[in-house]
């Protein structure tokens, strides 16, 4: 009878949670608001809070039969391994093992340098409480040996599983060029960027949302894109140095040193780790063409998983393998990166990286012949939501406008080109990017 309600619940929690999670158009709303506090349930309602809450506490389950025992703070079963609680219209599961491995206590944990002193391997994998208490809103549980552990009910719902999964890592708003060019995203003054937090708070929010951000009046020299760089980062010195400078020289083994265009890809697809932002300076042209294109590959890849979800989903697990082989001068290099095409968490199915360069894709040898053509053809279905004319931003790169690109999410490409080009750049490490908008206050 409780299963029944249960597993209504959660289709019921499933129901709401159907469209707009992984891709939100924009910043998700608190998961609180998004679910209707009526839910019915076995519960005991606090009177000291605003929030209706329900509790569990009682509720206890052998997995295996999906038997529960009724039984008031205390337990008694042999066989539970699992706590159930709901709360703020959250129904959670916590296995005992994690309730706790993430005992807050003074002897489990220092809270000084945030990390786990409890050796994990230590805990018995049976382990099961002697008492259950709650007391408003703090649950306390007396383990076999005494020991006892506190958790806020609202840290239980932000730090569980069923919590997460409502969410995002990072809130995007997706794109094509009347999107983006509608939305007037504002660029950013080198100067408020560089001595105000204000500045840097803005550019990186608009950067976390859009994938591309814009900064202005930036002396056209490299030292001052460097200066830029490292406000927000580390530089990731790649094969290419720190701070690159590049022409159309064919200095490097590779056609982005010429005057040949490009077409829209991700760089650095040949590395385990593809780099994380690409930030430009067009130093000097004089010609024509030479215009650089952007596309939001995250918006082409929501396409297809509403066109066809099951080829987004083979994008997502055929691993293939990108290579960069250079012969040219005195540069010699073989990088080879594996990785799928998209990127998705698992426990929400967020996409957080596509590595798409038909140029440096390497022989397909990872995959059998039949999943091949499928792959193919859901290679062509993104691809053609990548070329749709109506997803192609445009902007022409000019001295002074330094532009910064999540080469996780927007593809870049270019025209082909006259006369003398000169661009500056570098690669950021994304994780200190995020550090930084973290530090910030921003959700990254
Ligand atoms: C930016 N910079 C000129 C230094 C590097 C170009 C790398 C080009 C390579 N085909 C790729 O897509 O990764
Ligand atoms: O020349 C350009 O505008 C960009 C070339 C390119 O794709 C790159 O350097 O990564
Ligand atoms: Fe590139």
């Amino acid at each position: 009878m409780w299963y029944h309600r249960l597993s209504h619940l959660h289709s019921r929690l499933q129901d709401l949670l159907k469209g707009g999670v992984i891709y939100p158009a924009l910043p998700q709303p608190n998961f609180k608001s998004l679910l209707p506090l009526a839910v019915h349930w076995h519960h005991t309602a606090s009177k000291s809070l605003t929030c209706a809450w329900q509790q569990h506490e009682d509720h206890f389950e052998q997995p295996e039969t999906g038997y529960f025992m009724k039984k008031r703070g205390l337990i008694d079963s042999q066989f539970c391994r699992l706590y159930k609680l709901k709360y703020a219209n959250t129904v959670m599961r916590f296995d005992y093992v994690w309730l706790r491995d993430h005992c807050r206590s003074a002897s489990c944990y220092n809270s000084k340098t945030h990390q786990r002193s409890l050796d994990t391997a230590s805990v018995d994998l049976c382990i099961k409480p002697k008492t259950i208490r709650l007391d408003e809103t703090t649950l306390f549980f007396t383990w076999p040996d005494g020991h006892v552990t506190k958790y806020d009910l609202n840290w239980l719902v932000k730090n569980s599983y069923e919590g997460q999964k409502q969410k995002v890592i990072q809130p995007r708003i997706l794109w094509n060029a009347e999107i983006y060019q509608q939305a007037q995203v504002p660029s950013v003054d080198c100067q408020s960027f560089l001595e105000t937090n204000e500045g840097l708070k803005k550019f990186l929010q608009n950067f976390l949302l859009y994938g591309i951000a814009f900064v202005e009046n930036v002396p056209p020299t490299q030292e001052h894109t460097e200066k830029l760089a490292e406000r927000i980062s580390l530089i990731r010195e790649t094969i290419y140095g720190r701070m690159w400078y590049f022409t159309s020289d064919f200095s490097r083994g590779d056609t982005a040193y010429t005057k040949l265009a490009l077409d829209r890809h991700t760089d650095t697809t040949y590395f385990q780790e593809p780099c994380g932002i690409q930030v430009f300076h067009c130093l000097k042209h004089e010609g024509t063409g030479g215009r650089t294109l952007l596309v939001d590959g995250f918006y082409a890849a929501e396409q297809v998983l509403q066109k066809a979800p099951e080829e987004f989903e083979l994008l997502s697990k055929v691993p293939l393998k990108h290579e960069y082989i250079e012969d040219v001068g005195e540069c010699h290099n073989h990088m080879i990166g594996i990785g799928p095409v998209l990127n998705i968490y698992p426990w929400n199915k967020e996409l957080y990286l596509i590595r798409y360069n038909n140029y440096d894709r390497a022989v397909i040898n990872t995959v059998p012949y039949d999943v091949v053509h499928r792959w193919y053809t859901a290679h062509r279905t993104l691809t053609i939501e990548l070329r749709r004319p109506e997803n192609e931003f445009w902007v022409k790169l000019k001295p002074g406008r330094v532009l910064f690109i999540d080469n996780w999410r927007v593809l870049h490409g270019r025209e082909c080109f006259t006369g003398y080009r000169q661009l500056c750049g570098c690669y950021l490490t994304r994780d200190d990017v995020l550090n930084t908008a973290r530090l910030l206050g921003l959700q990254a």
